[in-house]
């Protein structure tokens, strides 16, 4: 345990004792919803006296625990002091139906509604995301907190071109160290070490009447799970798709990456193929060809993703790492040009659909 998940302890135990009861229409106008996730609904509001902006998060309290609602607060008000980490602004209280606390607001909505289904969003927006993330993630992981839920709903946006996004949702997150049961879900955000807890023939044993009962794997919380998921955001912002549907070892284009990945045995025999050209690549990449969902990306971006989503957990790169690959080009320039152009098209009609529609559903 580290000194700073101590702390947060510490914390939870004092402002269970001082939190109030309280009516939001007393002091906030309440302005708009931003958004709504499964656990809470957060809305856009004004304290009546200063006039300052605020997001209120509301977690209903019939399906919260004080505890979670506790820890997410004081996470978020007392150690995201980096800029790309949404912090508290410390107002928490109580209504007779809901926990809430007051955070900064990011007006501009969060990455899920610029990245293009199937064409994704500007390289160098991506690659301005990924390194505010990267700051982001290393604070939390330098305190010994794990995130756990990176994904594009929950990257928020300060301005239309992504020069300021800040991470939040911090509902998931978990010391480092911490044992939690493995739960394996269909995503291509789970990490493969997961795949254990996938209800298969290995993971069920027998209870005392004789029944199959699923049997529960229990595993440490890793800041590896944010890299994985790091690589496939990434992978997201650039392409606007996935590259695979669910990490699993029945899901062929995952284990089309797997046999690419395999074919690199060493540091040195990956740095040789990235050197070469298009021809040889193949005969130095031991015959087997770039994935296809991956042969867009230059070969620095490639590096990438391979240091990302490494599917041995010990071996996967960390977010502070991940910041020598940015500045120069991952998608290759054909590949480049066509995307261009898709988004030039797209832009009128992803408008459309949400003027028709709102927010899109997740
Ligand atoms: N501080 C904020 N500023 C602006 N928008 C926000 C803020 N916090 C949340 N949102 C919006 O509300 C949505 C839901 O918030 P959040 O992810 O915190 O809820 P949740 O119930 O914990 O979600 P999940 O289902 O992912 O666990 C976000 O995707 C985002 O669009």
């Amino acid at each position: 345990m580290t000194a700073a998940t101590r702390l947060l302890d510490e914390m939870c135990l004092l402002t269970a004792q001082s939190l109030n009861s309280m009516d939001t229409a007393e002091h906030f106008q309440v302005v708009k919803m931003l958004g709504e996730g499964s656990y809470g609904r957060v809305m856009l509001a004004v304290h009546k006296q200063r006039g300052t902006p605020m997001a209120l998060k509301f977690f209903p309290r019939e399906s919260t625990s004080m505890v979670s609602f506790l820890r997410e607060y004081n996470l978020s008000l007392s150690f995201c002091t980096h800029p790309s980490l949404t912090r508290a602004l410390g107002i928490a209280y109580s209504t007779p139906s809901h926990y809430v606390f007051a955070q900064q607001a990011s007006l501009f909505g969060d990455l899920y509604d610029v990245i293009i289904p199937e064409v994704g969003m500007e390289e160098d927006s991506c690659q301005r995301v990924v390194s505010q993330l990267c700051g982001a993630l290393s604070h939390l992981h330098s305190l010994g907190f794990v995130h756990r839920d990176l994904k594009p709903e929950n990257v928020f946006l300060c301005d239309a071109a992504c020069r300021w996004v800040k991470l939040g949702d911090f509902g998931m997150v978990k010391p480092r160290g911490t044992k939690v049961p493995e739960m394996w879900y269909s995503s291509p955000y789970c990490t493969p070490e997961a795949e254990i807890a996938r209800g298969n023939v290995d993971c069920w044993s027998s209870d005392k009447k004789g029944e199959d009962q699923p049997k529960r794997v229990w595993v440490l919380v890793e800041p590896c799970t944010d890299s994985w998921a790091l690589g496939i955001l990434t992978y997201a912002m650039l392409t606007g798709s996935h590259p695979w549907s669910e990490t699993a070892s029945d899901c062929c284009s995952y284990l089309k990456y797997k046999e690419w990945f395999n074919s690199l045995k060493s540091p040195e025999d990956e740095l040789d193929v990235w050197a070469c050209g298009e021809e040889e690549k193949g005969q130095k990449n031991h015959g087997v060809p770039v994935a296809p969902q991956f042969s867009c990306f230059t070969p620095l971006a490639c590096s990438y993703f391979q240091a990302l989503l490494d599917p041995r957990p010990k071996q996967r790169g960390q977010p502070e790492d991940m910041l020598a690959f940015l500045g120069a080009d991952w998608i290759r320039e054909a590949e480049r040009e066509r995307l261009d152009q898709e988004r030039r098209k797209s832009r009128g009609a992803i408008r459309n659909v949400k003027d028709l529609d709102g927010r899109r559903e997740r």
